[in-house]
């Protein structure tokens, strides 16, 4: 059967197209700069040896151009790999906001859908999207079973300490105001990978993951035990678009004194902050051209975003009682050698010593960039959501 898989991020879109059992790609791509200039398609065709590359710089407003443009490739009459969309079986969407109701994966039905929708304003830039993906699919593959997976799910292994806000009792029992952390599919993939390459499945693990959002999370054992997102994908590091943590009295004191309605301050603290907001752009290759132009708000904007991601390393470590692996992944964190070089300067207290020479090596699976004999490794593990994705799919639609 056809397994489909689409997975949208605040300024992406990944897809693949997988052949199950086989967990056999048959094509995969990447819709990037959403609402940026330059916006484009890499569509990777996998069936033939070499298989074409096709590569398409054109505007793309919002998601929903994205997804038009993806299945128009797909069932495309001469390229297209699909004869016939019912050939897809099922399709597996990235939900971020899976809120309380939803600990697991699950079959999308209307009443799941609701439940997505009355999460919107947790995750502005996000659920509204992975909704539109839901119904585009749900008209295009009407035959097809539609299955949701959130990036909360990982974190529910967060111990009380961790999720609870010292909020009086009741936020949290009767408005569910708690951490529920995200990019969980990612964290646990690639801390899955690096327990396995150091062949210690009770490994102390730091995962971060650097996209357009970006996150850290504590893993032990293969479980979740803290992250640095919380109630929405909006508090921790420093994002593409997004403030990561600042004090809650800034809010206010734009509310009071500055007359700012709180819908202004939703969309500044999501859609103008971050690196954005310190330099203009938000897209880090951009930002990575303003520093090497001699841009001091590019240099302050690395500065601050590698500083943050260091405050949160030595947290975890405290947190775990210990490390035997930092693992940098997605967008930024597999590409980015100069984030990663700023990231483990001055912590070698912690045994993180970084291999300049490894650092700068380009290559698309696992490798590690500390020096050979440090103690604890430096991994680079690129991410694969779409594949941890299928296979939750599957495994759910094995159990019913
Ligand atoms: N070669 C690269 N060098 C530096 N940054 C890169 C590179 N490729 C992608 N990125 C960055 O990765 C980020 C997007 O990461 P991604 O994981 O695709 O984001 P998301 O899923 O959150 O939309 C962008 O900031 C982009 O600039
Ligand atoms: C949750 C989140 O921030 O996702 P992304 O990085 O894909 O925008
Ligand atoms: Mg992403």
């Amino acid at each position: 059967m056809y397994l489909f898989v689409i997975n949208s991020g605040s300024s992406s879109i990944k897809y693949q197209l997988f052949r199950w059992p086989a967990e056999q790609p048959v094509c995969s791509g990447l819709v990037e700069r959403i609402g940026l200039p330059e916006a484009s398609i890499t569509h990777n065709v996998f069936t033939s040896d070499a298989g074409p590359v096709i590569r398409r710089s054109l505007p793309l407003p919002d998601h929903e151009a994205g997804l038009r443009e993806v299945v128009g490739l797909l069932t495309d009459p001469t390229e297209g790999v699909l004869h016939d969309p019912r050939e897809i079986e099922v399709v597996g969407h990235r939900v971020v906001h899976g809120g309380e109701a939803f600990a697991a994966t699950a079959l999308i039905t209307p009443a799941v859908k609701a439940e997505i929708k009355r999460l919107f304003s947790l995750a502005p830039l996000h659920n509204p999207a992975n909704y539109l993906g839901i119904e585009v699919a749900e008209n295009l593959f009407p035959q097809a079973r539609q299955v949701a997976v959130f990036d909360t799910a990982f974190h529910q292994t967060l111990p009380p300490r961790a999720f609870r806000y010292a909020l009086p009792a009741s936020f949290y029992t009767e408005f569910g105001i708690r951490a529920y952390g995200f990019h969980g599919t990612s964290h646990q993939y690639v801390a899955a990978q690096a327990a396995a390459y150091l062949g210690n499945p009770a490994a102390k693990i730091i995962t971060i993951h650097l996209g357009n959002g970006c996150s850290m999370a504590a893993v032990l054992g293969g479980k979740s035990v803290d992250t640095s997102m919380g109630f929405g994908p909006l508090s921790g590091l420093v994002m593409g678009t997004r403030s990561g943590d600042l004090d809650p009295s800034i809010i206010f004191h734009l509310i009071n004194e500055r007359g700012y309605e709180p819908a202004q301050v939703q969309n500044l603290l999501n859609k103008n902050s971050g690196m954005l907001g310190l330099t203009g752009f938000s897209d880090m290759r951009d930002i990575t051209k303003a520093l090497l132009a001699g841009d001091p708000a590019a240099a302050l904007a690395y500065d601050l975003y590698a500083y943050r991601i260091q405050k949160y390393i030595g947290a975890y470590a405290a947190v775990l009682n210990g490390l035997d692996a930092v693992v940098f992944t997605a967008g930024v964190g597999e590409n980015d050698a100069l984030i990663r070089a700023l990231v483990c300067r001055n912590l070698e207290f912690l045994g993180l010593h970084l291999d300049e020479a490894r650092n700068e090596k380009r290559a698309k699976e696992l490798r590690e960039i500390n020096q050979a004999e440090a103690r604890v490794k430096i991994l680079v593990v690129p991410t694969n959501e779409e594949l941890a994705i299928a296979r939750q799919c599957v495994a759910l639609l094995q159990s019913v």
